[in-house]
């Protein structure tokens, strides 16, 4: 008489699905990358979206721009679902009236499509410089001057203003990439620090 042994059934790895209310490759990069350290054993799934943000084209305040990535995060769920979570990320300027100076970082939201919870963080922040600022006030928006002042095209897709004003140490998508980490922090850590 044969005896069969059972194989072990190989576990399939958990899933996540992602929606981005955003086509930029260096937003779609941020996420990946930080997906890829958060949740080493899913596979992940992304869709992107061209999402309206609500706000203006250059959000020149933290509430606008925070406005902006809840924003975007919802509109991505309405389009898709099926996701486990919406992701909304925007850039955008805040002056501190202390010092009468204008930082530059990007704000991500993240919601839970089935609790609807939000999860909030920001990337580093970055100066902009007087005569900058002066030129978003006329109603350029940041992505038109960089690409204007350092003769490059579409920096905003790849290195960002912050890869450029720090000789590519800090490139876009690794700055809104700790961001990222911490709009997921509500749902990768434990509950004693959020309940
Ligand atoms: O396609 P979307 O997702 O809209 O990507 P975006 O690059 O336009 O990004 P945001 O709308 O979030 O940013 C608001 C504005 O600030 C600009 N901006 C923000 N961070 C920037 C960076 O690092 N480099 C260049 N422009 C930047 C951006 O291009 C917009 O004009």
């Amino acid at each position: 008489m044969t005896t069969t042994q059972q194989q072990p059934v190989p576990s399939r790895p958990p899933a996540l699905h992602i929606t981005l209310g955003s086509k930029n490759p260096s937003k779609l990069l941020a996420v990946q990358s930080a997906l890829s350290r958060l949740f080493p054993t899913h596979t992940h799934s992304i869709t992107t979206h061209s999402v309206p943000s609500h706000v203006s084209p250059q959000p020149m305040s933290d509430d606008e721009t925070i406005q902006g990535a809840i924003n975007r995060a919802k509109e991505a769920l309405l389009l898709d679902p099926e996701a486990d979570y919406g992701i909304g990320i925007e850039g955008g300027t805040h002056t501190i009236p202390l010092i009468s100076r204008t930082f530059e970082s990007g704000w991500i939201a993240i919601i839970h499509s089935k609790s609807g919870k939000i999860g909030l963080g920001s990337s580093a922040r970055f100066e902009l410089s007087p005569k900058i600022v002066q030129r978003l006030k006329t109603g350029e928006e940041l992505a038109e001057v960089i690409d204007d002042l350092s003769g490059q095209e579409d920096v905003r897709s790849g290195a960002g203003a912050m890869g450029i004003l720090t000789n590519g140490c800090v490139n876009r998508d690794v700055a809104y990439a700790h961001g990222v980490f911490f709009a997921f922090a509500p749902f990768v850590s434990g509950r004693q620090y959020w309940e």
